[in-house]
């Protein structure tokens, strides 16, 4: 497969950009801003808080006007939908201004864990209550009391708590500086980085001591940087990069590359194990091979979303490949370890699935198969890859059942993938 894809929007970039645009003192311009169900429950969210904000016509250009600090409206009924970039920051953030808020999702959204975030806010004086069960939206959020010099935070079921608490801090360090803790291990570290970095453009500084520790200096206050320009979707990029590894390419992908502040673009270090050839400029990076694809044993923790990506390719490894560290897969759009492991085994993989890590050994040739999708963008995506020609491999018919629920992040997905493949075919 060959060819140029411009990608979509960063998801988290565009999430992480509204919500501080919304904060800050200030008119944002944002670009590019992702179009997809994640971005607009963000949207929708804000709006419902008394954010103004505008679409320039026929353009993923919005303009945000900042609330300085304190949204205009003090109770509202918010959907989440399954957007933990939206409800995780939310939550800290409305629970940091106080106001009497309700805040709820899909059906999964309420069974994925959010109890180590409201611990850490409780801890310090909000009132965050569970309408249905513990540990889980929906949540209802009412005025507290803070007492936030020092905060405590559990990493090691989602990087998005300490997001969240990150980007709430300025919120609640007006007088005196918050120091937010992690207790235990943190996993997804990279989306960390993207958080601090984007809260710099926003004029708030962060002292931190490794992964340990992060201190929000007083007297911050967020202000608009006029103008923000998200990246390409670097996770999205890695369906692309693998069919370019998978087929010979080159595939080239446009929006991300050398500059990215995204932690999904060290996939290219995995595909590059496996025996692909990248090349990289500071907007794009390309993916080619020899066709011939080396298994691969390494952890996965640093980039879970694009890991996906890898258990698909790993059908047209020369061997088994591990994926180690994964255990996050559990809680997130689905259980995508174990839907992972039953839907390669359709396509004649053997699976080995273990707590926190998958073991993939590919099939001498792989079975046509119908793929759910259990309402996760990413098996849809990632999926699409066992349709392609390996080098010795004929193509594959697969069937991807309820695809549209690629919209939560990409929502031309399939559109963009047959473009290319019928261009490699004229
Ligand atoms: O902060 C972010 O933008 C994200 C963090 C990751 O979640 P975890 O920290 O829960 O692994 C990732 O899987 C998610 O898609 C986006
Ligand atoms: C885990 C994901 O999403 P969320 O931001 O809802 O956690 C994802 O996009 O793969």
């Amino acid at each position: 497969m060959q060819g140029t894809v411009r990608l979509p929007g960063s998801k988290s970039i565009s999430n992480r950009t509204l919500l501080l645009a919304a904060l800050a003192n200030g008119t944002t311009r944002i670009h590019d801003l992702l179009a997809s169900d994640d971005t607009l429950v963000m949207l929708m969210a804000l709006k419902q808080l008394g954010v103004a904000w505008e679409q320039a016509e026929g353009t993923q250009t919005y303009t945000v006007h900042g609330s300085d600090g304190s949204f205009p409206v003090h109770q509202a009924d918010l959907f989440m939908g399954n957007a933990g970039t939206a409800i995780r920051p939310l939550t800290a953030a409305l629970a940091a201004m106080g106001g009497d808020y309700t805040l709820h999702g899909v059906a999964r959204m309420h069974e994925r864990p959010i109890g180590d975030l409201v611990d850490a806010l409780n801890a310090v004086g909000t009132r965050i209550a569970y309408t249905g069960v513990a540990g889980y939206p929906p949540l209802h959020i009412q005025r507290g009391q803070l007492h936030t010099q020092r905060m405590q935070v559990r990493g090691n079921v989602s990087s998005q708590f300490l997001t969240a608490l990150l980007m709430a801090a300025p919120l609640m360090a007006k007088h005196e500086a918050v120091t937010i803790e992690v207790v235990g291990e943190l996993i997804s570290k990279p989306y960390i980085e993207i958080t601090l970095n984007l809260m710099q453009r926003f004029g708030v500084s962060v002292e931190r001591d490794g992964w340990q520790s992060f201190t929000i200096p007083a007297g911050q206050q967020y202000r608009s940087p006029d103008t923000i320009h998200v990246e390409g979707d670097a996770s999205s990029a890695s369906y692309f990069l693998a069919a370019g590894a998978i087929t010979g390419g080159p595939l080239r992908v446009e929006g991300v590359g050398n500059n990215s502040i995204q932690g999904d673009v060290r996939f290219v270090e995995a595909l590059q194990q496996m025996g692909a050839t990248i090349t990289m400029g500071d907007n794009w990076i390309e993916a080619s091979s020899n066709g011939v694809l080396k298994a691969i044993d390494a952890d996965f923790n640093h980039i879970p979303d694009a890991a996906m990506t890898i258990a698909v390719a790993a059908l047209y490894a020369d061997g088994p490949s591990t994926l180690r560290n994964i255990a996050s897969w559990r809680v997130k759009e689905t259980d995508r370890l174990s839907a992972m492991a039953t839907e390669l085994r359709k396509l004649g993989a053997t699976i080995e699935e273990g707590s926190d890590y998958l073991r993939v050994t590919p099939p001498a040739q792989l079975q046509a198969a119908a793929i759910d999708t259990y309402d996760d963008h990413r098996m849809a995506m990632c999926f699409s890859l066992a349709s392609l020609d390996g080098a010795a491999l004929r193509g594959t018919v697969v069937r991807i059942n309820d695809p549209q629920c690629v919209a939560k992040t990409f929502p031309d997905y399939f559109t963009v993938f047959a473009q290319i493949a019928e261009q490699t075919l004229l």
